[in-house]
């Protein structure tokens, strides 16, 4: 485990349905959260350094991944901020699209997350897009744990995830989640191939992971539960 002081503090924000579906079985984004769930996102948002997602986010979402709120964005450039966070996206092979939102919406600092075996043509034409950076980070899948070390040394000391499924289970499976927000809403998806909040391999039973419930608090139609991470 890497010690606290030398990663960010990270915590995961993801919606899901009753049945603990991300979306649909097709992938495609669906909206679990109301109007009040995704304001509290924002003030979530703009109250990070960095918001990262994994590339099937990225393929399947589009995300601009901003602070919407224009007062949110006044107050941290008052504070000496960039409007938005830092926008970090884990893709091991450079498969973010140069045409992405994320470049295209929002200023701001981005980071694209490679491994070394991503192609270098890739790697170069992503380097070439205003305000980001390339870092690499493990051999022919991103090492997380390395990643977080040198995310902390790019400035992030919290970190905010916004998913997907199998960015969440890396993330949890490697003991670099301090704090999950979870919110449930009034829909049921199905699907036993739609993603779960935490999909990849999956936990053998000793090997299970467990929190402790901070809060449980109802949100319009749904309900917002906050858990941190038992230590292992
Ligand atoms: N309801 C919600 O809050 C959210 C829903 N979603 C949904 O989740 C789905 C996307 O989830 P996934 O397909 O699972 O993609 P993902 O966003 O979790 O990205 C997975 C990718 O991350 C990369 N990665 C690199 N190194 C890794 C490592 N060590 N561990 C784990 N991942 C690593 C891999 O290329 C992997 O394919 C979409 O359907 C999207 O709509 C996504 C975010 C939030
Ligand atoms: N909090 C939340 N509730 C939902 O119902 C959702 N579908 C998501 N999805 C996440 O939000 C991202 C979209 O961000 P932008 O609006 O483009 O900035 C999406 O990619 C998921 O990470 N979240």
């Amino acid at each position: 485990m890497i010690p606290f002081s030398e990663r960010p503090y990270i915590f995961i924000n993801s919606a899901m349905s009753a049945d603990g579906k991300l979306s649909t079985f097709e992938r495609k984004q669906v909206k679990i959260s109301g109007k009040a769930d995704f304001d509290r996102v924002d003030t979530l948002r703009a109250g990070t350094d960095a918001i990262m997602v994994g590339i099937g986010t990225v393929l399947a979402d589009n995300p601009s991944l901003t602070v919407k709120s224009e007062q949110r964005r006044l107050e941290r450039t008052a504070a000496g901020k960039e409007e938005n966070p830092i926008r970090v996206i884990v893709d091991s092979n450079a498969r973010t699209p140069i045409d992405a939102d994320i470049f295209k919406k929002g200023k701001g600092r981005k980071i694209i997350v490679v491994s070394e075996s991503a192609q270098k043509e890739k790697t170069a034409a992503l380097s070439k897009m205003p305000d980001t950076k390339i870092i690499v980070a493990g051999s022919d899948r991103v090492n997380l744990e390395e990643m977080a070390v040198l995310l902390k040394k790019e400035g992030i000391n919290r970190l905010m995830v916004e998913g997907g499924a199998t960015l969440n289970y890396g993330l949890i499976s490697v003991g670099l989640v301090d704090e999950l927000m979870i919110f449930v809403g009034n829909l049921i998806i199905g699907g036993k191939t739609a993603p779960t909040f935490a999909d990849g391999d999956g936990f053998s039973e000793g090997q299970i992971r467990r929190l402790t419930l901070e809060s449980a608090e109802k949100i319009e139609d749904g309900i917002l539960l906050t858990w941190k991470m038992k230590s292992e």
